[in-house]
């Protein structure tokens, strides 16, 4: 029996999905298997603190396919501190055509990436170690980063990794500040059901 039926999850998505792009066809029983591994691995492994199915689709899943309104179908995106694939999982499935690198530090959870890479046939690679790590050539369409923490340490690398004409992606909590020094804001929008906002920006 898989967690949730495909109709409990396509309801549970529908808010962050409602007045977004085409996603891919097969995007909710490719989601429904991701859910599975989820709750296998996460029995074991700390991959999130959301345990409950149904939160999961929407803090998790729903949050991550959010973004997919502000973002090209194709190219490459970073997902900067993956940990359980968020959002690097979620819009992979939702645009068949984009090339996703998950980057996670930590073992276990770069363990799991890989296996949700290789079980989902994802167009992605784990890049298990740090991003500060990646050659230095190594640039993205968009970066995108969420809920990682030290975020200001953190924010320089990831602009780093910003390709000239490419957008950095993040997920704010309401009171974060959107100014970023030589950075245009081109999109900002609330999460729904959520306090938080998502924000993009290209170089000025
Ligand atoms: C709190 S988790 C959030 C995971 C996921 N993005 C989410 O929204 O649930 C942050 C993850 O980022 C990873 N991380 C932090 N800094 C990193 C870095 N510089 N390179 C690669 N992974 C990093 C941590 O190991 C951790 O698993």
């Amino acid at each position: 029996m898989p967690t949730l039926l495909e109709n409990r999850i396509a309801d549970l998505l529908e808010p962050y999905l409602a007045g977004g792009p085409e996603l891919a066809a097969d995007l909710i029983p490719r989601m429904s298997r991701y859910l599975d591994l989820l709750m296998l691995w996460n029995a074991k492994t700390n991959l999130t603190a959301i345990r409950e199915p149904a939160q999961l689709v929407q803090r998790q899943l729903g949050e991550s396919l959010f973004a997919a309104r502000f973002l090209p179908a194709t190219g490459t995106l970073l997902d900067f501190g993956s940990g359980g694939g968020f959002p690097g999982i979620p819009l992979q499935l939702a645009f068949p055509d984009l090339r996703v690198t998950l980057a996670e530090s930590q073992g276990k959870k770069a363990g799991f990436l890989r296996e949700a890479t290789r079980s989902l046939a994802l167009n992605a690679e784990v890049w298990s170690s740090r991003v500060e790590s990646m050659p230095s050539d190594r640039s993205f369409d968009i970066v995108a980063m969420r809920a990682v923490d030290q975020a200001a340490a953190m924010l320089p690398i990831a602009q780093e990794r910003v390709a000239h004409t490419g957008q950095l992606l993040r997920y704010l909590p309401a009171s974060e500040e959107t100014h970023l020094g030589e950075w245009d804001l081109t999109q900002e929008a609330q999460v729904p059901l959520s306090q938080g906002r998502i924000a993009l920006w290209k170089r000025a």
